[in-house]
């Protein structure tokens, strides 16, 4: 195995990636670099001085497979308990009356947000709630049944059919997927003035059955988007503690990666790094567009360019044209193109063209080497500010992670 597809086992769940970046605007922008070329430099940078890891490293592919973004779910709610036909008596009362209680009713299935995870893999494709107990003699209700929760990820889109039914994309969120059946009702509730011994009693009812498909939309507040091999993995690399595959091949990156970049006002905003895109991905070329639902919901977008290919000005134009072809509308989201590789000499060579065919300003650096990279964190802090501020103006909670 190439050793640059190999992945730290620290980074085994595939969406988490801590970073440890604390940034002041003006002042720190020295420790960043410190930060992002650890091999240049010798630092004395905490997170730059661990050892690295010893544990068994983790391919690319292997990864996949812990990271699950869709599931088809069969929920079906506990049973309700039956209700019990019976009559009281003791010695010298031998016709108490009827005393059967009623059944409990089964137990709902919730899904619930669970903050910690970051994939449906952990979502089982069937789940049974519990069953309520039986009524009992002497006018006992059964116990009902417990709640089952299933825990989700943030940013869980549950359908039923093609329609949506919820949308779970706050911490806490929970939805009632099954319903638990009612308990059935002991002889005691039928008594009346015109039947005082009633034999009647009623059984649980079964729970409610769905079948319901499970969507992850990885809740990210800047997405990445570049051509395969421009670079996106290792920026993420660069910018958090994220720690993606990176190697000279077109898809690397086959799933979604997020990593964290810290600021030293204590906000933290997520990036994604999703796999590469390439022209005619809306035809279902290359890795088709499908797991652009990953930066469907980010506020805004960083398009990532190989400044070392030839004309890197027409992937910014066929990046935009992909992404509207995925969701109309989607490439007109506030943007930075960040144009990576300026170590390389045809890079140089190439970025007056692209500035000037762009008509806005590109932000030259290098993923690698970590020259100019504090420009592009201040930049993501700028658009992820503003972003911050519209959802607050349209009363909506900005995401935090
Ligand atoms: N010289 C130079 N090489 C870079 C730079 N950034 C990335 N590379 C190299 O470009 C190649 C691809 O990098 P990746 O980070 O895997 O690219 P990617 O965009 O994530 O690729 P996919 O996952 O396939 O979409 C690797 O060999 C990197 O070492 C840079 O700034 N300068
Ligand atoms: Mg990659």
């Amino acid at each position: 195995m190439m050793p640059g597809r190999l992945f730290s086992a620290g980074s085994r769940s595939a969406l988490e990636g801590l970073g440890r970046w604390t940034l002041a605007p003006q002042a720190a922008l020295g420790r960043l670099l410190q930060c992002t070329a650890p091999r240049l430099l010798s630092l004395s940078c905490v997170d730059c001085a661990k050892e690295p890891s010893r544990k068994k490293l983790l391919s690319e592919k292997k990864l996949k497979r812990h990271f699950v973004d869709h599931r088809r779910v069969l929920v079906r709610g506990g049973r309700g308990g039956d209700g019990v036909s019976c009559f009281h008596s003791e010695p010298r009362k031998e016709f108490g009356g009827p005393d059967g209680g009623d059944g409990g009713n089964g137990g709902h299935i919730i899904l619930r947000v669970d903050r910690q995870l970051k994939s449906l893999s952990s979502v089982l494709s069937q789940y049974q709630g519990f069953d309520g107990e039986d009524g009992g003699r002497k006018n006992c209700f059964g116990r009902s049944g417990a709640l089952l929760y299933v825990p989700v990820p943030m940013g869980t889109l549950v359908k039923e059919g093609n329609k949506v039914v919820a949308d779970l994309s706050h911490p806490g969120d929970e939805y009632v997927a099954a319903l638990g059946g009612a308990g059935g009702k002991g002889n005691r509730f039928f008594l009346a003035n015109d039947n005082r011994a009633p034999v009647t009693c009623t059984s649980g009812e079964p729970g409610q059955e769905r079948e319901l498909f499970l969507e992850l939309k990885t809740m990210a507040h800047a997405g990445m988007v570049g051509f395969p091999n421009a670079g996106k993995s290792s920026l993420l690399r660069a910018i958090s503690n994220a720690k993606p595959a990176v190697a000279a091949y077109p898809f690397t990156t086959l799933n979604p990666h997020v990593g964290i970049v810290h600021y030293e006002d204590h906000q933290q905003v997520a990036v994604a790094d999703v796999p590469g895109i390439i022209r005619g991905a809306h035809q279902n070329r290359g890795l088709g567009l499908a797991f652009l639902r990953h930066i469907e919901r980010c506020g805004f977008l960083l398009f990532v360019v190989d400044l070392a290919a030839p004309e890197p000005w027409t992937q910014v134009e066929d990046l935009k044209y992909e992404l509207d072809k995925y969701k109309q509308g989607l490439s007109e989201r506030p943007h930075v193109v960040v144009a990576n590789k300026i170590d390389l000499p045809q890079a140089r060579a190439n970025l007056p063209t692209l500035q000037a065919r762009l008509g806005e300003k590109a932000i030259a650096l290098s993923a690698v080497t970590g020259e100019n990279l504090e420009e592009l964190l201040l930049r993501i802090k700028e658009l992820h500010d503003e972003h911050a501020a519209a959802n607050l103006a349209q009363g909506r909670q900005p995401l935090r992670w």
